[in-house]
């Protein structure tokens, strides 16, 4: 090993003994039990219903409570102290309302940080003293070490852990104290958080979801088809910014744009008042209970017919200039009669419902007019100089990725593209043909080289982020096709059919499974694809975990619109050392309806798989880093403390 570097590395580790302490430490750790990954995906805007998730650790922090207090407590109660665990500050304050006198209270606070120290106790037993350190509440670190390693035999230490407690509750600590062993408990938990995909679009508030992401301890992202769609908005795409306007407008998010990202929409509302009216099938869909005025639901249906006309035309271009997309029966506007108001597509003609192609030039429709283009470039400056979005895009290229191999498991968003035999689907770009691990591959590095490209609008790179969103092989999208012109202007429903890549259907054959697995270098007899992306039918009986327990398909739908197709919230899986549990979650109505009530909106957990033996850290991602570092501390010692 390079001397240099242990020289180096003989600062930090400048005596003997920590040298050895340290080797000690992480020998110890890698005989713990693994700690307790999370899975989400799909969260789709919906920063609520995902706090309560992380909050209540897809039910973790309830079971550890019923194991420790259901023999004393009521289901009520046990309910109750739940809530209490999940949003501390709002709780106690209900819970203080409610009693008459100050000796109830404080009855209530003595019982209450017992049991508060139970837990944490219990919810760190597999972790390391440090660890459980570092999670708990700096200014109480101290008082909360005393309070938890008392054992109930040294009875006559009693005494002195009371008074410790009513010296707190009489400095008026007790409700700071109370929350911070809750928010510790929330970390305790859960070891490390995979968001699978798909932050952004449809719901109200992405920007909450990212910072909360930014301030989780551990976390990594495999970017869904609707983060790439925002990544390509801020590396340079014009469409892929004209896509995310689009959405917004459709789903009545427009303040995500305006009050979230600080981006000017005037320049689009001006251009939109001058082209476009009321259309039905550009309204935007209220899922909320401010609905916004009859004025304010018109500029919004303008704005958005502006910028989907904006983004057909843009998608023309690239399609033109990238044959190997393979995209020609996509050039819509082409293919559009103008006079008659209809479009041939495969050979049948459609009448358009209420077009609004005022901005298109029927001799060259793909044209951009000269006011489109300065909307578009004043937009893309905007967006490009957002500060926020820039921390936002910068942290999702820095814990995110295309696929995620991650202690035996292969994480991915949407799919692997497949032919109807299972075979690897080929891409060529640039006369080279990529399948498999390899596609993914070429498609992050063009991903990557655009975000680092920003000024780039045109290349490759940037036009590759789009095919990611709406690509034939894209592992993203996987579907031949995105009707969305379809949608708006054509009422038969057969044109808005979406055909799937096999995938979708042949992730339920195990050999499939496995195969994939094994083109990632995965151990197909023990790892698992956890897939997001498509909503999992519950109502219809769908089950989300297919090939004989090789695939989990996460996807229930936080996402609202979507719920009264699924049936249910949202899935998510945990991975203990026990095995794997697959979550549902019922719907989320509001953290308000949980502290009233009481109750939690999980459901049933179905075992995936059972682990024959408790796994240990040794066995995982994070045990191959300490063996390495172990390897590094014993050549330190060699070189340094056994000449
Ligand atoms: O929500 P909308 O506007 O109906 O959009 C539907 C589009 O979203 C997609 O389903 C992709 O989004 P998801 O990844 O959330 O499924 C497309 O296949 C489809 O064209
Ligand atoms: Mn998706």
């Amino acid at each position: 090993m390079n001397t240099k570097y242990l020289d180096l590395l003989a600062q930090k580790y400048d005596s003997e003994e920590k040298v050895v302490t340290e080797i000690i430490n992480l020998k110890a750790i890698l005989n713990l039990p693994k700690g307790t990954e999370h899975f989400v995906s799909d969260l789709h805007g919906e920063y609520q219903a995902f706090q309560h998730v992380l909050r209540n650790g897809s039910g973790r922090v309830k079971e550890k409570i019923r194991d420790l207090f259901e023999e004393e407590m009521s289901g009520k109660e046990l309910d109750e102290f739940a809530t209490l665990v999940f949003y501390p500050e709002e709780k106690i304050k209900l819970i203080k309302n409610g009693f008459d006198n100050n000796e109830e209270l404080e009855m209530w606070y003595t019982c209450t940080i017992d049991r508060m120290i139970k837990l944490i106790s219990y919810a760190s037993s597999k972790y390391t003293r440090s660890k459980l350190r570092k999670a708990l509440p700096t200014q109480f670190v101290y008082i909360i070490e005393e309070l938890l390693y008392k054992t109930d035999d040294i009875t006559n230490k009693e005494s002195y852990y009371k008074k410790i407690v009513q010296q707190i509750i009489s400095l008026g600590q007790a409700d700071k104290l109370i929350s911070g062993l809750a928010y510790a408990t929330q970390k305790l938990v859960v070891d490390h958080l995979h968001v699978v995909g798909d932050i952004y679009d449809r719901g109200p508030e992405p920007d909450k979801i990212m910072e909360t992401l930014i301030h989780y301890p551990s976390v990594d992202i495999q970017w869904g088809n609707h983060d790439v769609l925002w990544i390509g908005a801020f590396a340079g795409s014009k469409v892929c910014l004209a896509n995310i306007l689009r959405i917004c407008a459709r789903y009545n998010n427009l303040e995500i744009i305006e009050d979230a990202y600080g981006i000017n929409l005037r320049p689009l509302l001006n251009l939109a008042e001058k082209y476009y009216g009321d259309h039905a099938a550009f309204r935007p869909k209220i899922h909320t209970d401010d609905k916004p005025s009859d004025h304010e639901q018109l500029q919004i249906t303008k704005m958005h017919q502006a910028i989907a006309m904006i983004q057909f035309k843009l998608e023309s271009s690239i399609i033109k200039r990238r044959p190997y997309f393979n995209m020609s029966e996509r050039l819509l506007l082409e293919k559009v009669d103008y006079d008659r108001e209809e479009i041939t597509l495969h050979g049948n003609t459609y009448p358009l419902v209420n077009p609004c192609f005022s901005t298109i030039d029927p001799e060259d429709p793909n044209r951009l007019l000269e006011e489109e283009e300065q909307v578009i470039e004043k937009l893309l400056f905007s967006i490009q100089h957002s500060e926020k979005l820039a921390r936002h895009m910068k942290f999702l290229m820095k814990k995110g990725s295309l696929y995620l191999k991650y202690n035996g498991n292969l994480l991915i968003h949407g799919c692997i593209p497949v032919d109807e035999e299972g075979n690897m689907e080929k891409m060529t770009i640039e006369d080279k043909s990529y399948a498999g691990r390899e596609l993914l591959d070429i498609f992050e590095h063009y991903l990557r080289h655009s975000f680092a490209n920003p000024k780039e609008t045109d290349d490759l790179a940037t036009d590759m982020v789009w095919y990611l969103w709406t690509g034939q092989y894209s592992s993203l999208f996987g579907k031949r096709e995105m009707t969305t012109f379809e949608r708006y202007f054509i009422s038969d429903k057969a044109t808005h059919k979406e055909r799937k890549n096999p995938y979708y259907y042949l992730r339920e054959d195990e050999e499939v499974c496995r195969k994939i697995l094994a083109e990632f270098d995965l151990n197909p007899d023990q790892g698992h694809i956890i897939n997001g992306h498509t909503p999992v039918k519950e109502i219809e009986g769908e089950n989300p975990i297919k090939a004989g327990g090789k695939m989990v398909v996460i996807d229930g739908g936080f996402s609202k619109a979507y719920q009264s197709t699924t049936g249910i919230a949202g899935y998510t899986l945990l991975y203990n050392s026990f095995g794997m549990q697959l979550v549902a979650h019922k719907r989320f109505n509001s953290k308000e309806e949980v502290l009233r009530d009481g109750t939690d909106v999980l459901s049933v957990k179905r075992l995936v798989d059972k682990e024959l033996e408790r796994k240990k850290v040794l066995e995982t991602n994070v045990g191959e880093e300490l063996l390495q570092e172990i390897y590094i501390l014993n050549s330190l010692m060699e070189y340094k403390y056994m000449k």
